[in-house]
């Protein structure tokens, strides 16, 4: 299908872009800190999917230990089968994490169902679409838990437009190192 070529193409832009892109650490602290601010300002949401990170990816870490200390349950994703679902577990900072599917890591905890998950992501554009690594598990698991989807990711991840197809849902709000973009704000810079 030609929208999969088109992603297939923008995925392979987009790790072209990220090798030649140094991210100053500078950056990664902003976005960590504009998450934290931006999640633990929402009382509805005591449950937060966050992401452990892979390779060349923005490290939530900090995020994580931050929500975790605000008193947040915090899940990270558990890479099921293809095709399926992500399953969430429960994170605390001591415990154990096992390795998963493609490299990514799981705790070693309880199974739970998180009231808004951190979406990871390849390139973004200014009408909330992604794209991933081309597994369709966010897609499965904001339809599966009907959930709000916040994306994150560094500024030069944007492009001007994400190729969709039917089971793309837009993002409800995507946080970068230098803005908060929401639907309604548009564009609103932040400090
Ligand atoms: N940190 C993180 N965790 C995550 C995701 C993610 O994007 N980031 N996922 C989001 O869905 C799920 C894992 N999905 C994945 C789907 C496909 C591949 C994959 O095909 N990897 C290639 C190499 C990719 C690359 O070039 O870096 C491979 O293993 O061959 C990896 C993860 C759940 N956990
Ligand atoms: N809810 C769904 N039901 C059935 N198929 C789906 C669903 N969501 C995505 N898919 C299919 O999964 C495949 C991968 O989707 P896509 O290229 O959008 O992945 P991605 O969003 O880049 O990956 P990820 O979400 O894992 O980061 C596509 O063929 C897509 O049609």
């Amino acid at each position: 299908m030609m929208i999969d070529q088109q992603k297939q193409d923008l995925r392979r832009m987009m790790r072209q872009r990220r090798a030649h892109t140094v991210t100053p650490p500078h950056s990664l602290d902003l976005l960590n800190k504009r998450l934290a601010a931006s999640l633990l300002d929402e009382p509805a949401a005591p449950a937060i999917g966050c992401v452990w990170p892979l390779p060349g990816e923005p490290d939530l870490r900090p995020l994580c230990h931050a929500l975790f200390a605000a008193g947040r349950d915090v899940f990270l994703p558990e890479t099921t089968p293809r095709g399926s679902a992500l399953l969430f577990r429960r994170w605390t900072p001591t415990c154990a994490m096992l390795t998963g599917r493609f490299g990514t890591m799981h705790p070693d905890g309880v199974i739970g169902r998180p009231d808004v998950l951190l979406v990871p992501l390849l390139a973004f554009d200014r009408s909330f679409n992604r794209l991933g690594y081309g597994g369709g598990y966010y897609d499965r698991t904001l339809a599966a838990l009907g959930c709000r989807g916040i994306g994150f990711a560094f500024a030069w991840q944007e492009v001007a437009h994400v190729p969709i197809g039917p089971y793309d849902a837009p993002l409800d709000r995507i946080v970068t190192e230098q803005e908060i973009i929401t639907p309604r704000a548009g564009k609103g810079k932040a400090e």
